[in-house]
């Protein structure tokens, strides 16, 4: 996932401020502490009560030394010979990320991709509640998915008020994706998950992520492309008529 912010400049910043309850974190730190979270969460539901350094790390796919410096912007060390009290940690990781704080968010955007959204049990189950959805179809205005009636994208900024939105996620076509971002932060929304594939101009202090799976499969595929070179063979067939030998559909 990459992030834009203020008129589409790349790369994270927090913008939490320094100071003993919001540490200045790296980008790199933010983006790792979920990936903390989620592997803590699982732990308290084996009935584990400390992890060491090590096996935080190996359930989330890091090394223990990049761990350690991660939690230490914390202000979290570990005990020696205990390691970390998992329940501590988590509250830790879930102050820093604001995930204490309720944020309602909207998805705009009912198609294919909006419904799977709007049924996912996981945005609920770590924090994030969808509370209105939102398409410029007639056809879908009214529509219930999920427990929720589908609102004209008019009704956009009164909900935003209303309902006290935080958030706003775009599962729209990339061509009215710019103008449902426009929409969201003119409502008062600075805060945007973005699937459309397009770069998105924001205002100064209006942060944007954008997921886009194509991209993770051409990095995917640069790897096969990067392995079928090293060892002569390719896991793809080739589009078009004639592949070079070892070379692999882009
Ligand atoms: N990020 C990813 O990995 C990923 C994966 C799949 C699809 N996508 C993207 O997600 C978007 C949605 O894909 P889909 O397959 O669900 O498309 P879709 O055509 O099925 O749905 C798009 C929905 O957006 C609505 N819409 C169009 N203009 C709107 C507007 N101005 N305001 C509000 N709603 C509007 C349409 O009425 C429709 O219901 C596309 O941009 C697609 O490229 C991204």
């Amino acid at each position: 996932m990459s992030q834009q912010r203020s008129g589409g400049e790349a790369g994270l910043s927090t913008r939490n401020g320094a100071g003993p309850d919001f540490p200045d974190l790296p980008d790199a730190t933010v983006a790792r502490l979920p990936e903390y979270l989620r592997s803590l969460h699982q732990m308290l539901e084996a009935g584990q009560d400390t992890t060491s350094s090590e096996g935080l790390a190996a359930a989330a796919g890091v090394n223990s030394a990049k761990l350690r410096k991660d939690l230490s912007h914390l202000g979290s060390y570990g005990t020696r010979g205990v390691g970390y009290d998992i329940t501590r940690l988590v509250e830790q990781i879930e102050h820093v990320l604001g995930l204490t704080i309720h944020r309602g968010v909207a998805l705009v955007g009912l198609g294919n991709l909006g419904h799977a959204l709007a049924g996912y049990a996981g945005f609920a189950s770590r924090g994030f509640e969808i509370v209105a959805l939102f398409d410029a179809d007639p056809a879908r205005v009214g529509e219930m998915v999920h427990g929720l009636a589908v609102r004209h994208i008019d009704q956009l900024a009164v909900t935003v008020t209303q309902e006290r939105i935080a958030i706003g996620v775009i599962a729209t076509p990339a061509r009215a994706a710019q103008s449902v971002a426009d929409q969201l932060v003119a409502a008062g929304v600075t805060s945007i998950l973005n699937f459309a594939p397009c770069v998105l101009s924001v205002p100064e202090g209006v942060d944007v992520r954008k997921v886009d799976l194509a991209v993770e499969l051409q990095i995917l595929s640069f790897h096969e492309h990067r392995k079928a070179n090293g060892n002569g063979q390719a896991n793809g067939v080739a589009r078009g008529s004639a592949a070079r030998p070892g070379e692999v559909a882009a």
